[in-house]
C-alpha cells in the first residue's frame, strides 16, 4: 500500500493553478491515485468567456482526464471550483468560500504564477510576489493546515552557476517593492526594471527569487516546503506518454522546427538541456507534501526537480532526435524541410537568420502577394525570432543544481511510494522520452492524425525537389552573372565545357572501337 496515497485520502487539498500545465497533471494524479481524497479546491476565473465552472468542465472531458475517470467516477464531486482572482484583494473569493477554505483546507500547493518572460514588473510581483504574500497570510489562518507547498523554478537563481537547495537574498526587499508599486507609475516602473532585475534576464526569474524570500519571510509557523524545477517538459509516463497543452517552454520551438520555420538556433550544442517531465514534477510534488505534513522539518526544505546532475541531456543530441523523430512523423503542411543548426556566434547566427530564417518569408510573402493573398510569414518569423531571442539565454548555459534534498526525499520513500510517485530521472530514457514528446505535440498541440504521416513525408519530398530545384536555379543565375562581369569566370567555364566535351567524345570513340 502506497503511504503517500493514503495519505492524501479523506484530505482537503486547495490548488491555485489548477487549470494551467502543471496543475491539471497534479490534480489528474491526485484523484487517480487517492480516490478517496475529501476535496480538491481549486481557486478558478473566468477566461476567454468562459465561467469558472464552464473552464473545470472542459477541462474535465479533455483526454487527461480520461484515465482517472475509470477509478474515480465521481470526479466532478470531487473538485469543487472556487471563483478567485490572484490579482485582487482577498482573491475576490466571496466570504462563504473564503470560511468554507480557512476552515476545511490541510494541505496547499501553489502553483499559480505567470510564466510570461516579458511581463511587466508590476504584473509579475503582483502574481509571483504579493499573491503568495497572500496565500501565505491565508494559510496562516487556517487551523487544519498540515503544509503549504509552493512551486517555483530552478531559474530563480540563474544568475548563479552553482544553485544550492536554499534561499539566496535579493538585494531589494521584496516587501518594499510591493509598496513601491503601489505608488510608482508604470513608466518609471519600466524604467527601473532593467536595473533591479539586475543580472536576471528576465521579469519571471526575478519575481520567482523574490517570490521564494517572501515565502521564506512570512512562513510564520507553517509547514513550508519549495519546489524548484527546471524546464518542465510532456509526461514522461503518467497518465500516458508525450501529454502538453500549451507552447511554453520547448513545445512552441519543437513546433517551429518541425514545422521548418526554425532552422537554426543560437544555442550551445553541449550545454545541458534540463528539461524534466511533468509527472515527475508532480509526484515530487505530492511526495513532499507528505514528507512536509508528516515529517514536519525544522526549517523550510528546497526540493530541486532536476535532471542534468542525475541523467543529462544537452541540446544538440535533443536536437539530433527530434530531426530524426520529424523523419518519422512529420508534421503537417510544413513551410521547410526541417534542419537544426546550432551556433554559439552571434554574428553566424544574424546569417542564418537572414538566409534561413527571414529570406524565405520575404520570398513566400512575396508568393503571396502575386497569387492575391495577404503576406504573413514576415510577421509570424518576427515575432518568432523574437519568442527564441527570449529563450536563447537557457540555451547557451549549463547549471549545476544540488539535491540532496531531493535524494533524501527518495531514500526516505517505500519500495511501493517510489514506484507509484516515481520521481528518479536516472530511469529516463532521452531517446524515446524526446520521440513521445514530438508525438504529444503533433496531437495534442497541433491536433494531427497519424493517418496524415503518409502525406506529410510526401509533402517533405515536394519541398526536398523545390530546394534543389531552387539551389541549382540560384547557382546558374549567380555564374551566368559572373561569366558576363569577369573573364577569369569565362576562361574556367570555357576550360570545363572544353574538358566536358573531350570526356565525351574520348568516352563515345572508345565504346564505338569496342563494338
Ligand atoms: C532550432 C533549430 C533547431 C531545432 C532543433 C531543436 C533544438 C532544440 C529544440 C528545442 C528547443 C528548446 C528550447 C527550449 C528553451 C526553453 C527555455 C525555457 C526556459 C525555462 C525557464 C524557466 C522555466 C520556467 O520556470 S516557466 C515556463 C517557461 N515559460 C515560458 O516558456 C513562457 C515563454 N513565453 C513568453 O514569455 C511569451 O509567450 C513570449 C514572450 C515568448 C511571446 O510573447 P508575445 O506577446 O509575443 O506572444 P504571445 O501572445 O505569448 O504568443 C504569440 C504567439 O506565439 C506563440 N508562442 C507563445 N510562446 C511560444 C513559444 N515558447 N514558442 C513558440 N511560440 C510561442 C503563441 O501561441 C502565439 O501564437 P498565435 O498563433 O499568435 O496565437
Ligand atoms: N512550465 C515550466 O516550464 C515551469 C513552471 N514552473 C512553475 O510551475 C508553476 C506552474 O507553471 P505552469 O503550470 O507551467 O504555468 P501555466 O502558465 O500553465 O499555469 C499558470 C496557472 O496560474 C493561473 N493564474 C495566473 N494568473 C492568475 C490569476 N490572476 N488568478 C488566478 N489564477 C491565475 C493560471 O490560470 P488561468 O488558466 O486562468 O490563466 C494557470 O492556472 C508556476 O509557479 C511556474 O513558475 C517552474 C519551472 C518550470
Amino acid at each position: 500500500m502506497s503511504m503517500i496515497a493514503a495519505f492524501y485520502g479523506g484530505k482537503s487539498i486547495l490548488i491555485t493553478g489548477a487549470t494551467g500545465f502543471m496543475g491539471k497533471v497534479l490534480m489528474e494524479k491526485l484523484l487517480r491515485t487517492s480516490p478517496n481524497l475529501k476535496v480538491i479546491y481549486i481557486l478558478v476565473r473566468p477566461k476567454a468567456g468562459q465561467t469558472t465552472q464552464q473552464r473545470v468542465l472542459q477541462m474535465l472531458n479533455s483526454k487527461l482526464f480520461e484515465k482517472v475517470k475509470e477509478v474515480c467516477p465521481n470526479v466532478h464531486e470531487k473538485i469543487r471550483a472556487i471563483y478567485a482572482d490572484l490579482n485582487q484583494n482577498d482573491f475576490a473569493i466571496s466570504k462563504e468560500d473564503m470560511q468554507e477554505l480557512l476552515s476545511c483546507t490541510d494541505i496547499i500547493f501553489h502553483c499559480a504564477a505567470t510564466v510570461r518572460f516579458d511581463d511587466p514588473l508590476r504584473h509579475a510581483v503582483q502574481l509571483n510576489v504579493t499573491a503568495t504574500q497572500q496565500l501565505l497570510l491565508m494559510a496562516s489562518q487556517m487551523p487544519k493546515l498540515e503544509a503549504f507547498i509552493h512551486i517555483s523554478t530552478a531559474f530563480s537563481n540563474c544568475n548563479l552557476k552553482h544553485i544550492d537547495e536554499v534561499i539566496y537574498p535579493c538585494p531589494v526587499e521584496p516587501k518594499q517593492l510591493i509598496d513601491s508599486m503601489e505608488w510608482l507609475d508604470d513608466a518609471i516602473i519600466d524604467e527601473i526594471t532593467p536595473k533591479l532585475i539586475g543580472d536576471r534576464p528576465n521579469t519571471y526569474t526575478y519575481t520567482k527569487a523574490l517570490g521564494e524570500m517572501v515565502v521564506h519571510q512570512e512562513s510564520g509557523n507553517l509547514n513550508i516546503a519549495i519546489i524548484r524545477p527546471s524546464i518542465v517538459g510532456a509526461t514522461w509516463q503518467e497518465p500516458f506518454p508525450g501529454w502538453v497543452d500549451n507552447l511554453n517552454g520547448p513545445n512552441g520551438l519543437i513546433i517551429a522546427a518541425g514545422k521548418g520555420f526554425l532552422r537554426s538556433i543560437r544555442a550551445a550544442p553541449k550545454a545541458v538541456a534540463d528539461v524534466i517531465p511533468v509527472d515527475t514534477v508532480v509526484n515530487l510534488m505530492l511526495a513532499v507534501g507528505w514528507y512536509t505534513a508528516v515529517h514536519r522539518p525544522k526549517s523550510t526544505l528546497i526540493y530541486h526537480c532536476i535532471s542534468g546532475n542525475l541523467n543529462p541531456c544537452n541540446w544538440g543530441k535533443m536536437g539530433i532526435q527530434l530531426l530524426a523523430t520529424f523523419e518519422k512523423v512529420p508534421f503537417e503542411r510544413a513551410f521547410r524541410r526541417p534542419n537544426a543548426d546550432f551556433t554559439t556566434n552571434a554574428i553566424t547566427n544574424q546569417y542564418w537568420n537572414a538566409v534561413s530564417h527571414r529570406a524565405p518569408a520575404i520570398i513566400y510573402d512575396f508568393y503571396l502577394r502575386l497569387t492575391g493573398r495577404k503576406p504573413r510569414m514576415t510577421k509570424l518569423m518576427n515575432r518568432l525570432l523574437r519568442t527564441v531571442s527570449m529563450l536563447e539565454y537557457f540555451v547557451n548555459r549549463s547549471w549545476e543544481w544540488s539535491t540532496y534534498n531531493t535524494e533524501m526525499l527518495m531514500a526516505e520513500l517505500s519500495p511501493e511510494d517510489q514506484r507509484v510517485f516515481n520521481f528518479d530521472v536516472r530511469q529516463l530514457n532521452w531517446l524515446e522520452y524526446i520521440e513521445n514528446y514530438v508525438l504529444g505535440v503533433k496531437k495534442y498541440l497541433l491536433k494531427e492524425d497519424m493517418a496524415g504521416v503518409p502525406e506529410a513525408k510526401q509533402h517533405l519530398r515536394r519541398l526536398r525537389n523545390i530546394h534543389y530545384l531552387f539551389n541549382t536555379a540560384l547557382f546558374l543565375i549567380a555564374w551566368r552573372l559572373l561569366i558576363a562581369r569577369s573573364q577569369i569566370a569565362r576562361n574556367v567555364w570555357f576550360f570545363i565545357v572544353s574538358f566536358c566535351y573531350k570526356f565525351l567524345s574520348y568516352f563515345r570513340a572508345s565504346s564505338t572501337l569496342k563494338v
